[in-house]
């Protein structure tokens, strides 16, 4: 379309004004007989000729006058602003077209006087059309409510439909591919070596004091890992007294599991507070599950043995009374009695509601591992509680004698008053700016693992999850009702005394430790029970080796740290998500370990894997069992499918009886010494646990 000198399109110059059209019933009634093509064509027009409300009044008042000079103008002003419009609104001439061609309007058209078909037409678009919202008119000026059809142009002269199809542009418009752009610092992040080999001497490490190196090495740690070099100095030194004036900038961490990142954080926050005179609160360290919480909470312990600090635990399974005398001294008028309080998200709300003289006012450092678990649906809106809370709580103003030793402000020098500093870690961070929005992040800087040699654009490498290149990845397709018996056959053969088996669920963790304790006769089966009592028994004898196949549900498939797992199995397909993290629980910290992932022949099966293959296609590798090998193990296989199954009725008589006493059909059982008996044995467990 081209536009004269005014800007205005030249094409508008013969078209009659909307109120032209309405004050001129002859010129309506020719419209009428044309072709459709036609009538189509002078939709597209309609719409690009929609007036506004002064031109619409005029019609609706009937005032036969010609329009004034201004109001031509004004005709031209809105011609052109609809015509923006209506290049973005496809829907909207669709509407139109059909409208038009109804025949209801039209029986209106005939009988009613031009004047009132104006405005009876205008009322009932009012009323029909819904105009849909555009979000990216260029046009601020046209207001879409003013759309009405009721501004046909009835000139007879406008015929050339091709300065109209607006149509196929907009169709074009929205084939177009949109760049993804990420924020500066998560498009530029700092890099970290995926090979922890390229680390450093822990003596090497400037500005770590000699304390924590002499602890490191007692613990056998002589170098540092690629994430550990690259966190913990930026850390120290935001942590540092001369830091102080300035609000420090919050961390964001993506590296693979086993990589170190416990102790990025640890080390430098211990430094940074071991000066304190008073103790306060200054770090709170979120974790998602009891388990992982007590990990992080020992590996600090390691360290505040020798410093002056205190650390607590709030995890669920404890009561706030007990925790509460951790959290305060008790003969004093509330006087804090921890520095760092690692908890779960559950049991720290419980405190912040129920534990009056629990102080976070002085709070320094609030990290978040496995952060990408509170930004999703529960998690986030828990973020949310915390962030008000944290924006209610007064901030004491930084004092060198709580918060370090050294430092004394001047006169006249400023000091920030709000000054926490958030620390988010995980392997499988997420990199939408939308979801990580709920942690409301200060000047982040974020620290992404990657193959340095492999870096050409920020956006690919921190998009995929990266996982240890010391875990070698298989998966094998199987029969779903050959599974427990695949995953027997396979452990067997390898002769692999420390494997962790993942499923998607209790029941399935429970079904299957059953089935593989029945096959193997010289290793040990448990399950990682629902019971949370039992499960930290369990771990422990999983740590001494005294369980040699643990199933479990995913609690355990994040964080958690056992030493010499040389297998894990997917025995169920996870998301890609889950997926990296439960491979992550072999190949640690540079160990070599293997993954198998088991692919059910159907559908589900084979969608869900599909993402995972997709992603880690470069590290996964298939491996295959025949028939004529599970052949052998018939009989094994149906005998431990038999005490399945009679351990699955054993269980729902003993439900039914600690219920109410049922029978099996519904009716109440007498306590008999056989029911007794029964209800007894069901009690047993059926898995054994040395
Ligand atoms: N510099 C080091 N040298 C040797 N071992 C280390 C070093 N740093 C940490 N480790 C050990 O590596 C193991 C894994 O560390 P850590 O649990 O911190 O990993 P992570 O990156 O947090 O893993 P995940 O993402 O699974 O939670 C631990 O057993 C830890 O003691």
């Amino acid at each position: 379309m081209s536009l004269n000198n005014d800007g205005k399109s030249e094409s508008h110059k013969n078209i009659p004004s909307e109120a032209d059209a309405c004050l001129l019933p002859q010129n309506h009634k020719k419209k009428k007989k044309q072709s459709h093509k036609e009538d189509v064509a002078s939709c597209k027009l309609a719409v690009n000729t929609f007036e506004n409300k002064s031109i619409m009044n005029i019609a609706k008042k009937g005032k036969k006058r010609k329009l004034s000079d201004t109001d031509d103008k004004n005709v031209e002003t809105n011609k052109e602003n609809n015509y923006a419009v209506s290049h973005k609104i496809p829907k909207v001439i669709k509407e139109v077209s059909k409208k038009q061609k109804s025949k209801k309007v039209k029986k209106k058209a005939d009988t009613l006087s031009n004047e009132e078909t104006c405005n009876e037409v205008d009322i009932k678009r009012d009323r029909d059309f819904h105009i849909p919202k555009i979000p990216d008119v260029e046009s601020t000026e046209c207001n879409h409510e003013e759309f009405s059809t009721s501004d046909r142009p009835c000139n007879e002269n406008v015929k050339n439909e091709d300065e109209y199809t607006l149509i196929d542009e907009v169709k074009q418009m929205r084939r177009l591919k949109i760049d993804r752009v990420l924020p500066d610092w998560l498009a530029n992040p700092v890099f970290i070596s995926m090979n922890l080999a390229d680390g450093m001497e822990v003596s090497e490490m400037r500005g770590l004091r000699p304390i924590f190196k002499k602890i490191l090495k007692k613990r056998n740690i002589e170098r540092f890992f690629p994430a550990q070099v690259a966190v913990i100095p930026e850390l120290l030194a935001s942590g540092n007294t001369l830091s102080m004036r300035y609000r420090p900038r919050d961390i964001c961490i993506s590296a693979p599991t086993g990589s170190g990142k416990t102790l990025a954080y640890v080390l430098p926050i211990l430094q940074a507070l071991s000066h304190r005179v008073v103790p306060q609160i200054r770090a709170v360290i979120l974790l998602p599950t009891q388990e992982l919480a007590r990990q992080v909470h020992d590996v600090i312990a390691i360290f505040t043995k020798y410093l002056k600090l205190r650390v607590s635990l709030a995890v669920g399974g404890r009561s706030l009374k007990k925790e509460r005398s951790t959290l305060i001294f008790k003969d004093t008028q509330g006087d804090c009695a921890a520095d760092i309080l690692v908890a779960t998200p559950g049991k720290l709300s419980d405190h912040m509601n129920y534990t009056n003289k629990l102080n976070l006012k002085y709070l320094r450092y609030l990290v978040m591992d496995e952060a990408d678990l509170f930004s999703s649906s529960s998690g986030g809106s828990f973020m949310v509680q915390v962030e008000k809370l944290l924006k209610t709580i007064p901030r004491a103003v930084p004092d060198n004698r709580i918060i370090c030793g050294g430092f004394q402000p001047r006169d006249g020098v400023s000091m920030p008053e709000y000054y926490l500093q958030k620390i988010l870690i995980s392997a499988t961070l997420m990199h939408d700016p939308e979801q990580l929005k709920v942690f409301d992040l200060y000047q982040p800087k974020l620290f992404a693992a990657s193959n340095l040699s492999e870096v050409t654009n920020a956006v690919q490498t921190i998009g995929p999850y990266i996982r240890p290149e010391e875990v070698i990845e298989e998966y094998i397709k199987v029969d779903p009702n050959q599974k427990p018996l695949v995953l027997y056959h396979l452990i067997s053969i390898s002769k692999l005394k420390r494997v962790l088996v993942f499923t998607k669920s209790k029941r399935a963790t429970h079904n299957l430790s059953v089935v593989l304790s029945a096959l193997f006769e010289d290793l040990t089966v448990a399950e990682f029970s629902s019971n949370k009592a039992n499960r930290r028994k369990i771990l422990e004898e999983f740590y001494k080796k005294n369980i040699h196949v643990l199933v479990s549900s995913d609690a355990m498939a994040r964080g958690i740290d056992i030493k010499g797992i040389q297998q894990v199995v997917s025995y169920d397909v996870p998301s890609l998500q889950t997926y990296v993290h439960r491979c992550g629980r072999t190949g640690r910290a540079g160990k070599v370990g293997y993954s198998l992932c088991m692919v059910e022949a159907t559908d589900d099966s084979k969608r869900d894997f599909k993402p995972i293959r997709r992603t880690c296609k470069d590290q996964l590798n298939q491996i295959h069992v025949s028939e004529q090998d599970l052949l052998g193990y018939a009989d094994k296989y149906q005998a431990a499918l038999d005490i399945l199954k009679e351990t699955i009725q054993e269980e729902k008589i003993k439900s039914r009886m600690t219920k109410g006493l049922k029978g099996p059909k519904g009716n109440k059982l007498k306590m008999t010494p056989s029911n007794r008996y029964q209800s007894l044995a069901a009690i047993t467990p059926v898995t054994s646990v040395a």
